[in-house]
């Protein structure tokens, strides 16, 4: 994985409001194809640090070089809020979002993207009709409608049952085989465990382990992501931080 080309690169990034430090001098690294999870309790910093990987928010310290310099239309994202126009179908939100790039989007492709994410019989469904987990896979579909190199995905299958789970790990599983770099955050640890090929793990702003799932888990000494995440994100492990 680390020899593919690193598509951005974050140093010593920081962020503060008012007097508090909610970023602290994170370093993080995203390359071509991978899939990176980026984990944390609620409130660690995970979305801010996002924001600022996105531009969406000024850090004030630190450095993001990105793998080229127009690097934003070659960037998808797919936030927590409803992304889409719910009485349009799938296939006009798609042609709608493919404009806003200024592209025109191919009617056989907006299907073909619509059946990469599931949707194949709801094409011409409105968006307002859709099941929640449909809904996220319309959202990812947006996302990726402009072919991006790299998507961020805010929490994208927070909330839904087992099944809309496996049909969204599908498809960021095939958009990583297509070569596109997801970043995603989840607080799910099975779902972090089967799905990332890295995560970064961020408690109160900074970084407190950074790795393969395996390597990690092998590193602790524990058996699962999820035994990982209580062990260092305990009360004593933060304390040890202090
Ligand atoms: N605009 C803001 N002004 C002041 N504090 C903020 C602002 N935005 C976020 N914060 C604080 O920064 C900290 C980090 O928030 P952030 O949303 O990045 O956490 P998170 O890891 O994404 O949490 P979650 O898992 O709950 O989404 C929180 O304590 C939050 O209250």
């Amino acid at each position: 994985m680390n020899e593919r080309r690193i598509l951005l690169q974050a140093e010593q990034l920081s962020k503060n409001y008012g007097s508090r430090t909610v970023v602290n001098q994170i370093r993080l690294k995203v390359h071509e194809g991978e899939l990176l999870a980026v984990i944390g309790p609620n409130g660690a910093g995970k979305s801010t640090t996002i924001e600022m990987l996105l531009g969406l928010r000024r850090p004030d310290q630190g450095s993001i070089t990105y793998w080229r310099q127009d690097y934003l239309a070659q960037i998808g994202v797919q936030l927590q809020a409803t992304p889409f126009f719910p009485s349009l179908s799938c296939i006009e939100n798609l042609r709608l979002f493919a404009a806003f790039y200024k592209t025109k989007l191919d009617p056989e492709k907006g299907r073909s993207l619509l059946s990469l994410c599931g949707l194949q019989d709801v094409v011409d469904t409105e968006a307002s009709r859709l099941s929640g987990g449909q809904q996220k896979r319309l959202a990812i579909a947006i996302a990726t409608v402009h072919d991006p190199q790299l998507v961020f995905l805010d929490e994208p299958t927070s909330a839904l049952d087992p099944r809309s789970r496996q049909e969204i790990h599908t498809v960021i599983r095939k958009l990583a085989e297509a070569g596109t770099a997801v970043v995603f955050t989840s607080h799910d640890m099975e779902e972090v465990q089967k799905l990332a090929d890295r995560v970064t793990m961020i408690s109160s702003g900074s970084i407190i382990a950074e790795g393969v799932p395996e390597e990690l888990c092998e590193q602790y000494q524990v058996s699962h992501m999820n035994e990982l995440y209580l062990k260092l994100t305990s009360k004593e492990a933060a304390a040890a931080c202090l």
